[in-house]
């Protein structure tokens, strides 16, 4: 935007500046005038010396006074002198006129010396005004080149303020964007997650299984038994514990290739990459025994036992229409180890 606004008066200065230069040089073309007169009056005086020299006249000497009064002449008539300076026209009839007297002896050489004095004065008159005018056109010139400067200098701060004011402008609305973008990505991340347990959520299971679409996966879901009965006796805040505790055993006994989920209340899910069956029961086996290892106490438990779990664990190949079969087929492996007693796991062959 603020390039633009550049190019534009660029293009602007520049169509502005160059008329300015084209009146410079035609004012200069002028300063020709006043040399013309210069020279045609440098003729004049050479005729006027020779005039009052020597005595008689040569026929030579004749031929070259009339040379350089014809030579001025020629450089006095000049249609710019005619228009403007009144005695232009009387000095080339008087010069004319004297080359033809002086060239048929009608006149002596002190006359026609003198009377060269009136062209001389007009010259001198020609020279005096184009010099008057070289001067005006140069202070013209001078006095619109310091304005254009002026201008110039003025448009370029302007473009330089507008520039850092969409700089700033740009910048912040890219910081804006990028908190914006930010936040959403957060709020993204925590709607995934579980605030509980800081896991994910049944949001990022199914978003994961899609990730890892196309691998071999183990699905294993996880439920505490008699969870009710543990919040009755302890307290909820002592249930909340355990659910923490229980996400943390996971992770610490299924290793860092396995990500964890609470799917919610007691029921954890865990996926893990897993390519043939039996892998799958290796599992569920460092499961059991994790849990016995940390020996959880669950002091209302109904068969007098720590805190215990019942498992269901399926596998299958990732795929976004294979997850929902998957996922079923899991859930009834795991309800057909609670109807069976509970503290146990079942690998379903179904996945
Ligand atoms: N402390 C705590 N308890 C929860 C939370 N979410 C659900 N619960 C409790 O978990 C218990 C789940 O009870 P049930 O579904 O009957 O499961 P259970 O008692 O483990 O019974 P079985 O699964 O049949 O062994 C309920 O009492 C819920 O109140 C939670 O975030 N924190």
């Amino acid at each position: 935007m603020s390039f633009m606004a550049l190019m534009v008066v660029i293009v602007y200065e520049a169509r502005w500046v160059y008329p300015e230069i084209q009146a410079y040089f035609s004012q200069t073309g002028n300063l020709t005038g006043q040399q013309l007169a210069t020279r045609s009056r440098g003729y004049l005086q050479g005729a006027q010396q020779q005039l009052l020299g020597e005595q008689p006249f040569e026929a030579d000497s004749i031929q070259t006074i009339r040379i350089n009064l014809d030579l001025a002449y020629g450089l006095l008539d000049v249609e710019v002198y005619r228009q403007n300076y009144s005695c232009t026209a009387p000095s080339l009839q008087t010069i004319n006129a004297l080359s033809d007297r002086i060239y048929r002896g009608t006149v002596t050489s002190v006359d026609a010396a003198s009377e060269l004095l009136e062209p001389i004065d007009c010259l001198t008159r020609i020279e005096m005004s184009q010099l008057d005018l070289r001067g005006m056109a140069i202070n013209a010139f001078s006095e619109s080149t310091r304005r254009h400067n002026q201008v110039v200098t003025y448009s370029s701060m302007v473009i330089f303020a507008l520039g850092l004011l969409f700089w700033v402008m740009h910048e912040r609305q890219l910081r804006r964007a990028e908190r914006a973008t930010e936040q959403t990505l957060a709020w993204m991340e925590r709607a995934m997650r579980d605030p509980l347990t800081g896991i994910g959520n049944r949001s990022a299971l199914q978003q994961e299984v899609m990730a890892k679409e196309g691998t071999s996966l183990a699905l294993i879901l996880v439920d505490i038994d008699f969870f009710k009965q543990y919040n009755d006796s302890m307290g909820h805040p002592e249930g909340d514990q355990l659910l923490r505790c229980l996400a943390s055993l996971l992770k610490d006994v299924l290793g860092e290739q396995a990500t964890l989920y609470r799917l919610g209340g007691d029921e954890f899910a865990a996926l893990l990459p897993c390519q043939n069956d039996s892998l799958l029961g290796d599992y569920c086996d460092r499961l059991t025994s994790g849990l016995r290892g940390a020996d959880l106490q669950h002091p209302a438990h109904p068969d007098n036992k720590g805190v215990t779990l019942s498992i269901g664990a399926v596998r299958f190949d990732a795929r976004e229409d294979a997850f929902p079969l998957a996922y079923s087929e899991a859930d009834k492996a795991l309800y057909r180890v609670k109807s069976a007693g509970r503290d146990g796991y079942e690998v379903s062959l179904k996945g």
